[in-house]
């Protein structure tokens, strides 16, 4: 099975093309293909399908290294658009996604006939506690809520952005634990789907430091959702302005988001190597 392998700001999948390749198990292929010594090695197994909606041009799905399967992935899709223009399987530089999130619209940003970076209509970010989802709360906004985890009590922000995405606002990000935090808030039992956890060390009006805990792949460079997750949270709280500079361990990451609007995020994506999976 051919395989490419992409990244967002360090951010790694590998993406099969779906049109190609016949894939019986992707849960599993997920679990051998992304670990980082028996397998390839990477965040996510993305695959480039046929849309079924009328009003989509592709669909996405995207699987995490534990085998599950999220509802959406930022850097992900970026690469996905990039992937397309560059194997002329479009010509639009505006693709309509579906995923299950809903569809998602990459839009290419050209520059001498190359993908320079990627602009992403995110969609509106879910907001109430049945959209994250979170139980023990029932509120339209779920801010500064408190989080009992063992003897420590956490302020969190919730947002979905069709994956779930728990915001803690720290004063030192570089400094929090994050492998220690990040997996008892991703299994604590008020999230029903589990979460993504960002902690998040607000800079100035316009940037913030985050570094991440995701959901089904524990540490990551980077992570698109949860940079739109976070900027929403912290516009929500009044801590930034509505366009945020995201300072990730891979990189940055542009988020702009209007209340009652759509998020966009703009970002890079990039393509490393071809290969040939013989499992
Ligand atoms: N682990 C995430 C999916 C990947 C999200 C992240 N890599 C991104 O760029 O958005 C989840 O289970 O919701």
């Amino acid at each position: 099975m051919e395989f490419t392998k992409m990244h967002g700001l360090g951010n790694d999948f590998v993406m099969v093309n779906g049109f190609n390749e016949d894939i019986a198990d992707p849960n599993q292929l997920a679990e051998a293909i992304c670990d980082r010594h028996f397998g390839v090695g990477a965040d996510g197994l993305v695959l480039i399908l046929p849309s079924k909606q009328e009003e989509a041009d592709f669909r996405m799905r995207i699987f995490n290294p534990d085998g599950s399967e999220p509802e959406m992935c930022g850097n992900a899709i970026r690469c996905f658009g990039k992937y397309l223009y560059d194997r002329d399987l479009t010509e639009k530089t505006k693709i309509r996604v579906e995923t299950l999130a809903g569809i998602i619209v990459p839009e290419l940003i050209i520059e001498k006939d190359q993908v320079e970076a990627v602009q992403v209509d995110m969609g509106q970010p879910g907001l109430g506690s049945t959209d994250i989802p979170i139980t023990g709360v029932n509120k339209d906004k779920v801010i500064k809520e408190k989080l009992e985890v063992e003897n420590e009590e956490y302020e969190i922000t919730a947002v979905s952005m069709g994956n779930p995405h728990t915001v803690i606002f720290v004063d030192d990000a570089d400094d929090f634990p994050v492998t220690e935090v990040g997996p008892k808030i991703e299994e604590h039992p008020r999230f029903p789907e589990k979460t993504n956890v960002e902690f998040i060390e607000v800079m100035n009006r316009s940037e913030i430091k985050m570094r991440v805990w995701e959901r089904g792949a524990g540490v990551t460079l980077a992570c698109g959702t949860g940079a739109c997750g976070s900027t929403v949270a912290s516009i929500l709280n009044d801590y930034t302005n509505q366009k945020v500079e995201v300072h990730l361990l891979g990189g940055d990451l542009t988020i702009e988001w209007t209340e009652d609007s759509h998020v966009y995020m703009t970002g890079p994506a990039e393509e490393v190597f071809v290969g040939e999976w013989i499992k």
